[in-house]
């Protein structure tokens, strides 16, 4: 192992950054070059690569998003097209390559490999949580912050006005940073793929709190497919529930700002992990962190497996949400 590279792929995530600096801390520490591939798959497929010195992640432990940017690439997707992915590797010299995302990117890393024997290694990073192999994943406790804090905000007021709200954060199809920012947060009610609830069940749940005094409710929304699941879910309860109610959509604020303490702990700890697992010879495999000890696991369960929501946690939302 002698030049590796480093992408991150899918969605930003804070603390990616805190991540990228370590492994290039780590990678000249252990006299490796490394070089950065800019825009995830879509960069590597146009060989749109950065030599990465000290000077390049000097004072970017701090910085939400992504230095080296991201992207969604439906070019990757093709065989044609990880076959000139891995094309682009060999001829920039690469002995492994660093891929910082969520499941999507472990999908495509497990077909490169397969298709190309390339050498990748994985680093979780997705605000949706929603990677088998890890407990948290790098953006995903900023993410719950930023969404716990509109949600302390939004209490203000609907305490004020006596109203019904329905808060719909991020999660592809996961319940992640509903259930984190919704017992944070108090919220009365969740409404998240894992446990499907309809709207008359819902409404007769809000009708329970208010027969018990409750005068204003917060009803956390996971957004599922696409944005704006929650208006939907808002004009059916008013057919069911005569209470005055509002809807915000958190949508990409939950995304961005500085990291929090816990997402650049764990950004340089696997950014570390990562490059050290190179170094071991391990390939096709992602670096997470489980039970707070570094755990590897193979690319393709970190998609095919589906990550299960703390069982515990959801009996204690029930629990304190009545
Ligand atoms: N089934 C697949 N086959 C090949 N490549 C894939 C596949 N799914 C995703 N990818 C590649 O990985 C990229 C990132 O995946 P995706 O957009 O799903 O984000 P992600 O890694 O899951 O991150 P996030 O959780 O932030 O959305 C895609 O743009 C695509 O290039
Ligand atoms: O920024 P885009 O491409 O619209 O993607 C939005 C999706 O990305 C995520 O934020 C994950 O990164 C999901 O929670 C959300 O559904």
């Amino acid at each position: 192992m002698r030049r590796i590279g480093i992408l991150t792929s899918g969605g930003d995530a804070p603390g990616m950054n805190a991540c990228i600096r370590a492994a290039v801390r780590t990678a000249l520490a252990n006299g490796l070059e490394i070089v950065g591939i800019r825009r995830g798959y879509a960069g590597l497929l146009e060989g749109d690569t950065v030599p990465l010195d000290r000077t390049a992640i000097r004072n970017t432990i701090h910085l939400g998003g992504t230095i080296l940017e991201t992207s969604r690439s439906p070019e990757f997707m093709t065989r044609e097209g990880r076959a000139r992915a891995a094309e682009v590797i060999r001829q920039a010299g690469l002995d492994g390559l660093i891929l910082i995302g969520g499941e999507g990117t472990f999908h495509g890393a497990s077909l490169l490999a397969a298709e190309w024997g390339t050498t990748l290694v994985g680093v979780p990073g997705s605000i949706d949580n929603d990677v088998y192999g890890t407990d948290s994943c790098i953006g995903f406790d900023t993410a719950a912050n930023c969404a716990l804090s509109a949600i302390d905000r939004i209490r203000d007021t609907a305490r004020s006005h006596d109203r019904l709200f329905f808060v719909e954060v991020m999660g592809h199809h996961t319940g992640f940073l509903a259930l984190e920012s919704g017992i944070a947060g108090g919220a009365e009610e969740l409404v998240i793929p894992e446990e499907p609830l309809s709207s008359a069940e819902l409404s007769d749940r809000l009708k329970e709190g208010f027969k018990i005094g409750k005068k204003s409710a917060i009803v956390v929304v996971a957004e599922g497919k696409k944005p704006g699941k929650s208006f939907r879910i808002a004009d059916e309860v008013r057919k069911f529930l005569n209470y005055e109610s509002r809807v915000v959509v958190l949508g990409h604020l939950q995304r961005g700002g500085p990291p929090t303490v816990r997402d650049r702990v764990l950004g340089s700890v696997l950014g570390v992990a990562a490059v050290t697992a190179l170094q071991d010879g391990r390939s096709g495999c992602m670096a997470g962190e489980v039970k707070g000890e570094i755990a590897y696991t193979p690319f393709d369960d970190t998609w095919q497996k589906k990550k299960p929501l703390d069982a515990d946690v959801m009996r204690i939302f029930s629990l304190l949400s009545e």
